[in-house]
């Protein structure tokens, strides 16, 4: 690991497998933080307040804006997530490697406050799996797919933006490039 590990930004498609890969890399690799987002959307089956997310009101939220609580915040399909600050700095003071899982307007917030964060995007085999995926995860109505599918496009497009590409073919593959990114071996 390097002396003073990177601020890492995971991001891509809804539907991609994002948070498939973080949880596989994450059960051989608990030294990896990821940062908990506050979101006004509501939670899925089996999502707990504090682990997946910290489910707040959209007042709840103005707040923490308001309050300069988040490194970045972005309105992402008709809900608003952010990533409280504090505990991103927290962590990488005391040399924790960090990861956040964001969109892509959070991801181009955090290269304008953080230039020296490392920017990975993950992207789909082809624009049918991603489809596939989206669908088959069975967490969304139809008109939230469809919403989620126009922000694939727009986010799809923006890839050269980012520092490294990561093609989630296979998750075990994926995480395993993650983790040399992040340097953690
Ligand atoms: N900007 C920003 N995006 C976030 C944050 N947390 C999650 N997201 C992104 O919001 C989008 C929707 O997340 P979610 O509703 O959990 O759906 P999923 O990623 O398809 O499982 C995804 O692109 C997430 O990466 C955050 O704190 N800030
Ligand atoms: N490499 C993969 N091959 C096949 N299915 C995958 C792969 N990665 C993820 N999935 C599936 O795709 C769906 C979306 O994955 P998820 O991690 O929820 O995506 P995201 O967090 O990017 O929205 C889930 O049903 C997951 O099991």
């Amino acid at each position: 690991m390097s002396e003073r590990p990177r601020l890492t930004v995971l991001s891509g498609p809804s539907g991609v497998g994002k948070s498939t890969v973080v949880a596989h890399m994450r059960k051989e690799h608990s030294e990896v933080w990821l940062s908990v987002s506050a979101t006004t959307r509501g939670p899925r089956p089996g999502e707990r307040h504090g682990v997946h997310y910290f489910f707040v009101t959209d007042e709840e939220m103005d707040k923490l804006i308001a309050n300069g609580e988040l490194l970045e915040w972005a309105e992402f399909a008709g809900n608003r997530y952010g990533t409280p600050r504090a505990a991103v700095l927290e962590h990488l003071e005391t040399g924790v490697p960090v990861l956040l899982e964001i969109d892509l307007q959070g991801a181009r917030q955090v290269r304008e406050s953080m230039p020296e964060a490392q920017l990975v995007f993950l992207a789909p085999p082809s624009w049918e799996e991603l489809v596939r995926r989206l669908t088959g995860r069975g967490t969304e109505p139809p008109e939230v797919i469809e919403r989620r599918l126009d922000a694939a496009k727009v986010e799809l497009a923006a890839e050269p933006e980012f520092d490294a590409t990561l093609v989630n073919t296979s998750v075990e593959d994926v995480a395993r490039e993650l983790l040399a990114l992040m340097d953690v071996v």
